[in-house]
C-alpha cells in the first residue's frame, strides 16, 4: 500500500523533507500541515509529529538539533509512537526498546480538511514479517492526528492474530521548555510512581513534579490531566485509553552519554501518555484498543 500522492493531499497539506524543514544531514520525507490554526510537521518515519507551532506562537514540541532521520533509528524529539510495547519489553528484555514502530516507515492514507479548518491525517502500519520470530503476533495500527489550535493524536491497535497479544505503548511527547528550572508538571500530586532511576521502586509524589537531575517515573492508572507550566506557556495533556503517564528528563549526567541530547537536555520535558506496567493490555484475538491524547493550551 502506498502513500497518498501529492495531488491527493488536501489544501494546506504538502510533502517536504527533513533537510528542508530542519537542516538535517539525513533527508527523510515529512508531511507539512500549514493552516490558519498552526504549522505542523510529521515524519513518515515513525508517524512522528516533529513540530507543532500554533499561529503566532512558538513550537510546543522539542526536536533535537542532532536528531537522525534514517530508517531503523529513532528520531529524538517530537512525539515518537512507542509500540507494540513501551520501554524495555518486560517479557523479553532483549527486544528493541520502545517497540518496532517508532523507527519504521508508516503510510499516509488520508489527509482531510475539515469544515472548521482543522486538518486530519491518517497513517497506517502493519506488523512486519521479519519481526514475527521476535514478537509472534500480527497487528495493525492506525494513527489519526487532528491539527487545529490543539493537537489530537489517536491510536487504534488491532490484534489480527489467533492468540491474545500483550500490548503496551506510549505517545512519547517531548515538550519544549525554556529552562528546566522553571518547568513544573501538576496533576500527579498524591499518585504513586515506579522510579526507573531506582530499580522501579514504588514511591509517592507529593505536590508538583519538578526537574532536578534525572527524572524517569511511571505513574499507572492516572485519571487526571497534566498541566505543564514553564516561564513562557502552559500546556495541558489529557488522554483517554492511555492511563499511564511517564515523566522523563535524563538530567545533565545521563544526557552527556546520549549523542542526540547532550547539553540540550534542559530544553524539554517528556510527559507521555500510554499503557504500561500494571496498565499493560491483554488484547484478545480480533480485538482492538483505542487511545487518544490531546495537547492544548491550558488556562
Ligand atoms: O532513548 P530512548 O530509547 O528514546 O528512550 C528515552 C526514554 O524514554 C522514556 O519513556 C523512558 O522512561 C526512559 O527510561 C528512556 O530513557
Amino acid at each position: 500500500m502506498n502513500n497518498l500522492n501529492a495531488a491527493e493531499l488536501c489544501q494546506g497539506v504538502s510533502y517536504s523533507n527533513s533537510t528542508a524543514e530542519f537542516g538535517s544531514a539525513d533527508n527523510a520525507p515529512v508531511v507539512v500541515v500549514d493552516t490558519a490554526y498552526c504549522r505542523a510537521v510529521v515524519s513518515l518515519l515513525g508517524a512522528q509529529v516533529l513540530s507543532f507551532i500554533p499561529r503566532g506562537g512558538r513550537d510546543w514540541l522539542w526536536l533535537s538539533p542532532r536528531a537522525r532521520f534514517t530508517e531503523g533509528q529513532a528520531i529524538r524529539g517530537g512525539i515518537p509512537l512507542c509500540l507494540p510495547w513501551f520501554g524495555v519489553n518486560r517479557h523479553q528484555p532483549g527486544l528493541p526498546k520502545h517497540g518496532f514502530l517508532r523507527s519504521r516507515e508508516w503510510q499516509l492514507r488520508a489527509a482531510e480538511c475539515m469544515a472548521d479548518g482543522a486538518v486530519r491525517l491518517r497513517f497506517e502500519i502493519s506488523s512486519a514479517e521479519g519481526e514475527f520470530t521476535q514478537f509472534p503476533w500480527r497487528y495493525q495500527v492506525v494513527a489519526e492526528m487532528v491539527f487545529s489550535d490543539t493537537l489530537r493524536l489517536q491510536l487504534t491497535i488491532s490484534n489480527s492474530s489467533a492468540t491474545t497479544m500483550p500490548l503496551s505503548f506510549a505517545m512519547h511527547s517531548y515538550l519544549a521548555v525554556h529552562g528546566l528550572d522553571s518547568a513544573v508538571v501538576s496533576g500527579l500530586d498524591g499518585q504513586h510512581f515506579l522510579d526507573n532511576t531506582d530499580e522501579l521502586r514504588r514511591k509517592l509524589l507529593r505536590g508538583e513534579q519538578r526537574f532536578e537531575g534525572e527524572v524517569d517515573r511511571v505513574f499507572e492508572g492516572v485519571r487526571t490531566d497534566q498541566r505543564i507550566e514553564t516561564s513562557e506557556r502552559r500546556l495541558r495533556v489529557s488522554g483517554t485509553g492511555c492511563d499511564t503517564v511517564i515523566v522523563w528528563n535524563p538530567g545533565a549526567v545521563l544526557a552527556r552519554t546520549m549523542a542526540d541530547v547532550g547539553d540540550s537536555y534542559g530544553q524539554y520535558v517528556c510527559v507521555e501518555r500510554g499503557r504500561a506496567f500494571a496498565d499493560e493490555i491483554e488484547l484478545d484475538a480480533g480485538a482492538e484498543w483505542r487511545a487518544e491524547m490531546c495537547l492544548s493550551q491550558a488556562p
